[in-house]
C-alpha cells in the first residue's frame, strides 16, 4: 500500500515548555510528511507501521485506523477517548507519547512514540521469568508510570503486559488507552475520592466488558465500577507474573478465570520471593479500600532501592537474565 497517495491534514503538535506550561500549535502534519516503513503489528481495528518525519529524519511509530471499520464495528468512542487520553498524558517517559493526529478520506493517524523493544509481554516469555532485580526495575516503572496517570486523572482499566511496550532503552512505555476512563479534570487529583461512579450508571451502563480477564478486578465483575484501586490490582497481577511466568488467576475460559478473581483462588509457585509475595498479597485484595495505595507501594519493602523519580528513567534498563 503506497501510503504517500494520501492527503495532507491538519495535526496539532504540543509543545511542553521547561516549565510544564502546554502550547498547541496547529501544524499541517499529513501521510505525505513521512515515509512508512515496515509493518509493527496489527491491532483489531489498527495496523501499525513504523516512519520516518521526511524533514527531520525522526522515527516514529504510526497508528492507522481504517474509519469505515471504526464506525462499521461502532469503536468511534474508543478511538477519540484515545486520543484525548494521550493529550492528556503529555510529560511523563513511562506513556506512549501522541505527538500528531490526522485524517484522510479513508483513514485515521495516530503518530506515536516508536517502540522498538516490543511488548514486554513478548520478552516475559522469551525469559519464562524475570529475576528479582528486573522485576523490581520494570514493576517500580510501572507504578512509578500508574502514579502519573491517576494524578493526572487516568485510569487505564487495561493494564497487562501486552499493554506494556519497551522504547530503545528497554524502559517501559505505557499503551493503548482507548478504554481509559478520564475522571473530570481538576486542579491536582490527587487524594481526589474516585468512588464517584462511571459517567452512566449501573442500570443503563453499557455492559460492554472493559479490560482483559486475566486482569480484570473483582470490583468491575460485581458492581462495574472501576477506580484507581483497579489499576493497582492489575498492577498485582503483573508483577505475580513478572517473577511467576504466568498470571494469578488463569484458567480454561473467561468466566473460569472470573470465578478464581472473585474467590481470590490463586496461590504462589515454590520458590516465589517473600518480599514479592508480601507485596502481591497486599495488593490482590478483594476490597478496593483495602488493597494496598499507590503511596504504600512505593514504599513496600519489594522496592527497597528503588530511586523514585527521574532517576528511575535515566538509569540502565538491568540485563534481562
Ligand atoms: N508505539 C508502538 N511502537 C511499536 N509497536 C507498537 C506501538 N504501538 C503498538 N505497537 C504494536 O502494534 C500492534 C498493534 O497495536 P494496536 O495498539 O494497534 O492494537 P492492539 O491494542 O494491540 O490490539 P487491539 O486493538 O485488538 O487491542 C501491537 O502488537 C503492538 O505491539
Ligand atoms: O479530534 C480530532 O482531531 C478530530 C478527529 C475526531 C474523529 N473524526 C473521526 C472520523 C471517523 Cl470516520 C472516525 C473517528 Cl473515530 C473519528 N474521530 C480525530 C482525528 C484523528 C484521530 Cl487519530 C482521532 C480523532
Amino acid at each position: 500500500e503506497d501510503w504517500q497517495e494520501r492527503g495532507a491534514a491538519v495535526g496539532v503538535r504540543r509543545e511542553v515548555a521547561a516549565d510544564g506550561t502546554v502550547t498547541t500549535r496547529p501544524v499541517k502534519k499529513g501521510v505525505k510528511d513521512f515515509n512508512f516503513g515496515q509493518t509493527l503489528g496489527e491491532g483489531s481495528y489498527s495496523t501499525v507501521l513504523a516512519a520516518s518525519d521526511r524533514s527531520s529524519g525522526r522515527e516514529y511509530a504510526i497508528k492507522v485506523l481504517d474509519k469505515k471499520h471504526i464506525i462499521k464495528e461502532k469503536k468511534v468512542k474508543y478511538v477519540n477517548i484515545e486520543k484525548d487520553t494521550l493529550n492528556r498524558l503529555t510529560d511523563h517517559p513511562g506513556v506512549v507519547r501522541l505527538y500528531y493526529t490526522f485524517q484522510d478520506e479513508r483513514s485515521l493517524y495516530f503518530v506515536l512514540d516508536l517502540c522498538p523493544g516490543g511488548e514486554l509481554l513478548g520478552v516475559l516469555k522469551r525469559m519464562s521469568t524475570f529475576d528479582e532485580e528486573c522485576s523490581r526495575f520494570y514493576g517500580a516503572q510501572i507504578l512509578d508510570t500508574i502514579e502519573y496517570m491517576h494524578s493526572r486523572g487516568v485510569i487505564h482499566r487495561d493494564l497487562k503486559p501486552e499493554n506494556l511496550l519497551l522504547d530503545g532503552n528497554r524502559h517501559i512505555k505505557v499503551t493503548d488507552f482507548g478504554t481509559a476512563k478520564l475522571l473530570p479534570e481538576r486542579r491536582g487529583n490527587e487524594g481526589q475520592v474516585d468512588f464517584e461512579p462511571d459517567s452512566t450508571s449501573n442500570e443503563n451502563r453499557a455492559s460492554s466488558f472493559v479490560g482483559t480477564a486475566e486482569y480484570v478486578s473483582p470490583e468491575l465483575l460485581t458492581d462495574k465500577n472501576a477506580c484507581k484501586a483497579s489499576d493497582m490490582w492489575a498492577f498485582g497481577c503483573i508483577v505475580y507474573q513478572l517473577l511467576a511466568g504466568r498470571p494469578p488467576f488463569k484458567a480454561v475460559n473467561d468466566y473460569q478465570t472470573f470465578q478464581k478473581i472473585v474467590g481470590l483462588d490463586y496461590d504462589f509457585p515454590r520458590g516465589f520471593p517473600e518480599v514479592a509475595r508480601d507485596l502481591v498479597e497486599r495488593l490482590l485484595v478483594l476490597d478496593p479500600q483495602r488493597r494496598l495505595s499507590l503511596e504504600h507501594a512505593k514504599n513496600h519493602p519489594f522496592f527497597t532501592g528503588v530511586k523514585w523519580g527521574r532517576g528511575l528513567w535515566e538509569q540502565k534498563a538491568p540485563r534481562l537474565k
